[in-house]
């Protein structure tokens, strides 16, 4: 390619809602999906909340380690609740992070009998919450459901706006939405110069995630000729970035990008990924159909269209018969423990593929 991008762009939320900067805004989006697939999103109006979150995670990473354990991952077939340090690997490689995962408040909806993708969607550990609860005064579980309320409802009007800038009409994406969405906490501690945080990966579980990161940074996003770009925090701001759910939908013309993290050398950094889920039942065919309709009516999209089935998704791999079982495929490879104990004959199967 002949040229790749040095930094990321930054994109004015309430500049894309006015009338009079709208057009160009519109423009500079186009460009971020298309060429870049990361961003910068400010002035969300969300910068309080975003503020009062990460005062409140060094409290709860404090939790004794044996009050966390009672959250473990490995009590949720859904992999939500706490991964300690070191139990989560990324390109093979043991990732130096903690973290807490919750999900938008929803039932199980697995029965006995049915596939075992379902069982991705269920409620965020009771038992989590009500730690939280008594630990942190309400306000912590209160917290974690406004922040997936709020950046629900942010990340629908963003679509509508990713709709437009591609000329598509504005609901364009959201018969691909699911009913989970996802939240992380994260603690990055400082390690050796150069320690994985977590490794080069393309966000597998949504359409686009949103993330916010406090001063230290680390975050480091893979150039189109293959370097690695940092991305520097930006106060007030979400980094935004396409998932491989968005890039499967679009057939590819709006490739998700490799990010990964270095992990600080001197002190904590903590981050907050929200993950814009997508429908766990959507299959290949209903994709591909919907992906090369999308595709035809990006204007001037023809000419760069690359086949779906040659985009390097594993969402559109023939192996999987729907986004659901992709996507336990890759929570099972991510977090082999929790894979281990409830989709044994999955972690087999999966463990053997290299
Ligand atoms: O913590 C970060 O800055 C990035 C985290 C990330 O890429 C992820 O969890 O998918
Ligand atoms: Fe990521």
């Amino acid at each position: 390619m002949a040229s790749s991008f040095r930094t990321l762009p930054i994109i004015d939320f309430q500049a894309l809602q006015d009338e009079e900067q709208r057009s160009e805004a519109l423009r500079d989006l186009k460009h971020a999906l298309f060429s870049v697939g990361f961003l910068y999103l400010a002035n969300t109006g969300l910068e309080g909340l975003i503020k009062e979150t990460h005062e409140a995670l060094p409290a709860i990473f404090e939790l004794p380690d044996h009050v966390k354990e009672e959250c473990n991952m490995i009590n949720s077939p859904s992999f939500l609740g706490y991964t300690a340090l070191g139990a989560e690997t990324t390109a093979k490689r043991t990732d130096l992070r903690e973290q807490f995962d919750f999900g938008s408040p929803v039932e199980a909806i697995w029965k006995p009998g049915d596939p075992m993708w379902k069982r991705l969607q269920g409620p965020s550990q009771a038992r989590l919450h009500a730690l939280l609860r008594m630990k942190l005064v309400l306000m912590m579980t209160r917290l974690v459901n406004r922040y997936i309320h709020e950046l629900s409802l942010l990340s629908k009007k963003f679509l509508h706006c990713v709709a437009e800038c591609l000329s598509l009409p504005e609901a364009t994406f959201e018969q691909f939405l699911g009913r989970m969405d996802r939240l992380k906490f994260v603690k990055y501690p400082p390690a050796e110069p150069g320690s994985q945080g977590v490794g080069p990966h393309k966000d597998s579980s949504g359409q686009f995630t949103f993330l916010s990161q406090d001063t230290v940074g680390g975050l480091q996003v893979l150039n189109r000729s293959g370097e690695w770009i940092d991305a520097p925090p930006i106060e007030g701001t979400l980094v935004v970035n396409i998932a491989q759910g968005f890039e499967a939908i679009t057939g590819g013309r709006c490739p998700a990008t490799s990010h990964r993290v270095i992990s600080p050398t001197k002190t904590t950094r903590y981050s907050v990924p929200f993950f814009l889920g997508v429908r766990l039942d959507l299959t290949l065919d209903q994709l591909k159909e919907s992906a090369a309709d999308i595709v035809r009516q990006i204007p001037g999209s023809a000419d760069r269209t690359v086949p779906a089935a040659e985009v390097a998704s594993e969402f559109l791999s023939p192996l999987y018969s729907c986004f659901g079982e992709a996507h336990l495929r890759n929570r099972i490879v991510s977090h082999p423990d929790v894979g281990q104990r409830w989709y044994p004959d999955l972690y087999e199967k999966y463990s053997q593929v290299v």
